[in-house]
C-alpha cells in the first residue's frame, strides 16, 4: 500500500480553455505532490482569447461540496479562485468556518482575490467586491492579489515596485495574515518581484522577467503551489518562496495555445531528472 498523499482543496471556476481556474489548480497539485479536492464554483465558457460568459454554481452546492471532502478525505490546506458572487463568497465564509478552514484554525486557507481574467473579462459580479474584503480577507492566512485586484480593493495604483509594501499594508488592515502582492504586471523590468508581508516581516521575492505573453493562469497557478506546499506543512513564508519559484519555471516553460494567451506550464515537473518540489 502506498501512503496517502496529503490534500489541498481548490475552491473556485472551471476554464474551459484549460489554463486557468480549476483545470490549473489540479494540475498544480499533481505536480506538487498532493492530492486536489474541488469545489467548483462556476462553469466559464472560455478560450485563449477571452471569457465568453459563464454561469454561477448554487450557493448550497458549492457548500455541500466543501462539506462532503472535508468531512471524509480532510483537507490539508484550501485556496480560492473565481468566487463569481457575493452569495458564494458569503457562503464560502461560513462553510470554511464551520469545517475549520482559515486564519487562526488548523488549516491554512490562501485567498487569491480573482475579480476578472487576463483579457479583462469579469469573473466576479461587481457588487461582490465589498464580500471580498470583509467575508474573505477576515479568514484568510494569505492572499495573493494581482496588481489590477490591489487597486480594486484598496484603491492604490502600483506602479512602481516602492508602492508595493504601501498596497500590502493597505490589505493587511483587512485582516488576512500575510499578503502577497504580485508584481507580474509591473512591466519595464526584467525582474519580477511579488511582496510578502504580514506587517512585521517583509520579503521581496524576486525572479527572473521572462518576455512572454502566454502567461494565462500565473496567478491560479502561483496560488495552487503555495496551498500545496502550506498542505505539506511548511510556513507561509517557505510555501510562499517554493511557490515562487514553481511560477517563474512554469512562465519559462509557457507555450502558445489558441490565437490568443497560452498557459504557463507544469509539464518540466514531469521530466525524470527534474527537482523535487521543495527544492
Ligand atoms: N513575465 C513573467 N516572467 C516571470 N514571472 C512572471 C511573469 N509574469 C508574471 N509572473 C509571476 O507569475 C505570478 C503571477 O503574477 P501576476 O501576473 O502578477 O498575477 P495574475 O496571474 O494573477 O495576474 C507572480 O509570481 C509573478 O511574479
Ligand atoms: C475560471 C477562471 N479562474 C481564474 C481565471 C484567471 O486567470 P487569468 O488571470 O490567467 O485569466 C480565469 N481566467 N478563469
Amino acid at each position: 500500500m502506498t501512503e496517502t498523499p496529503k490534500t489541498a482543496l481548490t475552491i473556485a471556476g472551471s476554464d474551459s480553455g484549460g489554463g486557468a481556474g480549476i483545470q490549473a489548480d489540479l494540475r498544480t497539485f499533481f505536480a506538487c505532490g498532493v492530492h486536489g479536492l474541488t469545489a467548483l464554483t462556476a462553469v466559464t465558457v472560455q478560450n485563449s482569447v477571452g471569457v465568453h460568459g459563464f454561469t454561477e454554481i448554487p450557493a448550497d452546492v458549492v457548500a455541500a461540496q466543501i462539506e462532503t471532502v472535508a468531512g471524509d478525505m480532510g483537507v490539508n490546506a484550501a485556496k480560492t479562485g473565481m468566487l463569481a458572487t457575493a452569495e458564494i463568497i458569503a457562503t464560502v465564509a461560513a462553510t470554511v468556518d464551520a469545517v475549520g478552514i482559515g486564519r487562526g484554525r488548523r488549516v491554512p486557507f490562501v485567498v487569491d482575490p480573482v475579480a476578472a481574467s487576463m483579457h479583462g473579462d469579469p469573473l466576479l459580479r461587481e457588487e461582490a467586491l465589498e464580500a471580498i474584503r470583509t467575508e474573505l480577507l477576515p479568514r484568510a492566512t494569505v492572499v495573493t492579489p494581482n496588481l489590477d485586484e490591489v487597486r480594486l480593493l484598496t484603491g492604490i495604483s502600483v506602479t512602481e515596485e516602492t508602492v508595493q509594501r504601501e498596497a500590502a499594508e493597505a490589505l493587511l488592515a483587512f485582516g488576512p495574515q500575510w499578503v502577497l502582492v504580485k508584481g507580474g504586471h509591473l512591466a519595464g523590468s526584467t525582474r519580477c518581484v511579488d511582496l510578502l508581508s504580514d506587517g512585521t516581516h517583509v520579503v521581496e521575492l524576486e525572479g527572473r522577467r521572462y518576455d512572454t505573453p502566454h502567461t494565462h493562469g500565473g496567478g491560479d497557478t502561483l496560488a495552487s503551489a503555495v496551498t500545496a506546499h502550506l498542505a505539506k506543512g511548511l510556513g507561509v513564508p517557505d510555501a510562499v518562496s517554493v511557490g515562487k519559484r514553481f511560477i517563474e519555471r512554469c512562465v519559462a516553460e509557457s507555450y502558445p495555445l489558441g490565437q490568443g494567451v497560452g498557459p504557463v506550464s507544469p509539464f518540466w515537473r514531469l521530466a525524470p531528472d527534474s527537482p523535487a518540489p521543495t527544492d
